[in-house]
C-alpha cells in the first residue's frame, strides 16, 4: 500500500541545510495500522506530508496505494484519506453539509454523498448533529467528524495525523472505538502519527519510530520491548538466596529477588512454578512490564513522554 525508497527531503533555513527525513524506506501493506512515533522535530510530519503529496520529494521515491506521488500526486489524493493536525470544516457550516460539499469535491452525485455520509455518521457516532453547525460541536465529535470528511470517498488508506491530540481519555478511547469499527468492516489501511505512546501501544499492529529524519526501529510493540527494554520481575519469597540461585538469574535486593529479562509476562508463571516444586513459598509477585517510553529512552536517549508533554 506504502512503498518509500530512500526518501529525502531538505529545506534551506536562513542558509543553512536542515535534513527532516534522511532516506526513509518504508512498506506498509494492505490492511495494516501502522503508527509513526518520534520527537518533535523528528521528521514525522514531513514524511506524511510527503506520502499525501502534500511536499515534494527532495530525492528518492513514494509510491503511495500504487500510485508514484511525484508523477501523480492527483492519483494518489483520489485514493487516500488525510486528517491534518487542524481541524477541516468551516465553523458556520452544518456538519451534513461540510460531509456533501466534500462528497462533491471528489465527484459524488449529491445523492451518492448523502449516502455516504450516512453510512459514516452512523459509524461514528454523529447521528443526531446532521443539522448541527461544526463550531457547536465538542472536541471530540469535532475530530470525528474530521475522520468522516476524510473517507468519504471511499480511500483505501487513511493518513491520520496526530488525530487524538488535546481529546480527554473517554473522547480518544470513543474515536478509536470508531477507526476499529470502521477497519473491521472495510479493511482500511491507517497510517497515524501520535504523541501518546499507550496509544500506540494499544492500537498499533506496528510501530515505526522515526528519529533525525531516519526509521530507528520497526517492529511490533511486543518486538520492540523484547529488543530495546526490559521487563522487571520482582519475588518477594521466603529465601531469596536460594532462590536466586535456582531461578539462575538475579539479584537479592531488600529481602526480595529482582530480575531483568525480556518477555516478562510469558516467563514469570514458569518461574513461580519452579520456585513452588522446590519448596520456596513466593509471598507476592510483582511484574513491571517495559514500556514504549523505555524503548524510546534506549534507543534515542530521549523520553518521548518528556517531549510530549512540552509539545
Ligand atoms: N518548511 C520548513 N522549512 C524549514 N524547516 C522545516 C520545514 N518543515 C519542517 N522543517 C524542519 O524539519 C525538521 C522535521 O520537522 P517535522 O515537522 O517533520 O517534525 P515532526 O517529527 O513532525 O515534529 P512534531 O512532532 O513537532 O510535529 C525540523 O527540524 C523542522 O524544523
Amino acid at each position: 500500500m506504502i512503498l518509500t525508497e530512500d526518501l529525502r527531503r531538505t529545506f534551506r533555513r536562513r542558509g543553512a541545510v536542515v535534513e527532516a527525513v534522511r532516506g526513509i524506506s518504508l512498506r506498509v501493506d494492505r490492511g495494516e495500522l501502522v503508527a509513526v512515533l518520534g520527537p518533535n522535530g523528528a521528521g514525522k510530519s514531513t514524511l506524511l506530508r510527503m506520502l499525501t503529496t502534500l511536499l515534494a520529494p527532495t530525492s528518492g521515491s513514494a509510491r503511495v496505494a500504487g500510485v508514484d506521488v511525484v508523477t501523480d500526486p492527483t492519483g494518489v489524493r483520489r485514493r487516500i484519506g488525510y486528517v491534518g493536525q487542524g481541524n477541516a470544516g468551516g465553523h458556520n457550516h452544518r456538519v451534513l453539509d461540510e460531509l456533501v460539499t466534500q462528497g462533491a469535491l471528489y465527484g459524488q452525485t449529491r445523492v451518492a454523498a448523502r449516502r455516504r455520509a450516512g453510512e459514516l455518521m452512523e459509524t461514528l457516532d454523529l447521528r443526531g448533529l446532521e443539522r448541527r453547525t461544526v463550531s457547536s460541536l465538542s472536541g471530540g465529535q469535532r475530530r470525528r467528524m474530521d475522520v468522516a470528511i476524510g473517507l468519504m470517498h471511499h480511500p483505501e488508506l487513511l493518513f491520520l495525523d496526530e488525530p487524538t491530540t488535546g481529546m480527554d481519555p473517554q473522547a480518544r478511547a470513543n474515536l478509536w472505538q470508531h477507526i476499529t469499527t470502521l477497519r473491521e468492516a472495510t479493511d482500511t489501511t491507517v497510517v497515524l502519527t501520535t504523541h501518546y505512546l499507550e496509544e500506540a501501544d494499544e492500537m498499533a499492529e506496528r510501530i515505526v519510530v522515526v528519529d533525525h529524519g531516519e526509521v530507528i526501529a520497526d517492529a511490533g510493540s511486543d518486538d520492540l520491548r523484547a529488543r530495546h527494554a526490559e521487563d522487571r520481575i520482582v519475588l518477594e519469597v521466603d529465601d531469596p538466596g536460594r532462590a536466586a540461585s535456582l531461578l539462575e538469574e538475579g539479584s537479592v535486593a531488600g529481602g526480595r529477588v529482582e530480575l531483568r529479562l525480556a518477555h516478562g509476562a510469558r516467563r514469570m508463571p514458569g518461574m513461580l512454578a519452579r520456585l513452588d516444586h522446590a519448596g520456596i513459598t513466593v509471598h507476592a509477585a510483582h511484574l513491571h512490564e517495559a514500556s514504549l517510553d523505555d524503548v524510546f529512552l534506549a534507543l534515542t536517549g530521549r523520553s518521548l513522554r518528556e517531549e510530549g508533554a512540552a509539545a
